[in-house]
């Protein structure tokens, strides 16, 4: 059963497949994060590989936002890849001929000073990924030199643009974490020692609830490692918080916590627990190349809504 992933090929997303053990030729590129994990849902593929966070912007909030309130999925494993931008355009074109700028939000954000300093009066352009960027960029179709891309320089140069800056990132050592994304599994992969768990808790505004739900973290010693409000979007004051922390739920502390959350709130969703990634030195490689990150153990969490 193929592995859904943020396509196009030469995505940041596909660079990450590796590292959660995803083979090339199992891999099917979808054209968004919910596309991909539609995909998993329908049962069109196994899982799902999605951006989840970096380094430098913080949350991908469309993966969060696509994963958090359904319950119906569950993290399965992560990963972490060094990512590193350029800037390209059509052959003939040049940095003076650069008018507009296409690439995924996250990737303009960790770019926005040296456009700021280099091409202050460029308009943005969303697109899906830096992938697809590149494409459109590329496509003879719609190629005009005054529109550049932002991607990995090795997937630019694959689609035929020509690089004429790199390191345009604000950090040299930004790194992305993807996860894998399944449908819940009756067993769930055991403790390795080194896991991560994240779930959802959604709060209904009262200043003493998000306190209460902290103090739960403070009580069994738990070190969170992230914490994340997204509006619940009904209305001012509804909120669900993100929380990641360290430890399995197969074990007595993080077990605890969650069951005293799922006591306070129903609706809480657990998400999974799976390896934490160790972050590696090494830049992300070329599309389809191995990669040398890597993330132990297969997986099968069950996610449950609790
Ligand atoms: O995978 C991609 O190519 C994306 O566009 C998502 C992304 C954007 C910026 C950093 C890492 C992943």
């Amino acid at each position: 059963m193929p592995t859904a992933y943020l396509g196009p090929s030469g995505s940041f997303t596909e660079a990450a497949l590796a590292g959660l053990q995803v083979r090339p030729g199992e891999a099917v590129p979808y054209p968004g994060v919910r596309q991909a994990l539609d995909a998993v849902r329908s049962g069109a593929a196994d899982a799902a590989v999605v951006p989840w966070e970096n380094s430098v912007e913080g949350a991908v909030t469309a993966s969060v936002d696509a994963l958090a309130h359904s319950g119906d999925l569950c993290i399965t494993g992560e990963t972490l890849l060094p990512v590193q931008f350029a800037l390209a355009v059509p052959p003939g074109g040049s940095l003076s001929s650069v008018h507009r700028i296409l690439t995924h939000p996250h990737a303009h954000a960790q770019c926005r000073t040296w456009i700021d300093t280099h091409l202050p009066h460029a308009d943005f352009l969303t697109s899906s990924s830096t992938a697809q960027a590149a494409r459109d960029v590329a496509n003879p179709g719609n190629s005009r030199v005054d529109t550049a891309a932002i991607a990995s320089p090795n997937t630019l140069r694959r689609y035929g643009l020509e690089v004429i800056a790199e390191n345009i990132g604000a950090r040299p050592d930004a790194v992305t974490r993807f996860v894998k994304v399944a449908r819940p599994n009756k067993r769930l992969a055991p403790p390795t020692g080194a896991d991560r768990s994240t779930m959802v808790v959604p709060l209904a505004g009262r200043v003493s609830d998000l306190h209460d739900v902290l103090h739960e973290f403070v009580r069994t010693s738990v070190p969170l490692t992230s914490v994340l409000s997204r509006p619940s979007g009904t209305g001012f004051g509804g909120y669900s918080f993100l929380l990641e922390c360290e430890g399995h739920i197969d074990e007595p502390p993080v077990g605890s916590v969650v069951a005293s959350l799922r006591r306070r709130n129903a609706r809480t969703v657990f998400l999974g627990s799976y390896p934490r990634a160790t972050p590696t030195l090494t830049p992300a490689p070329a599309p389809n190349s191995p990669l040398t990150n890597s993330l132990t153990g297969s997986l099968t969490p069950r996610g449950e809504t609790l």
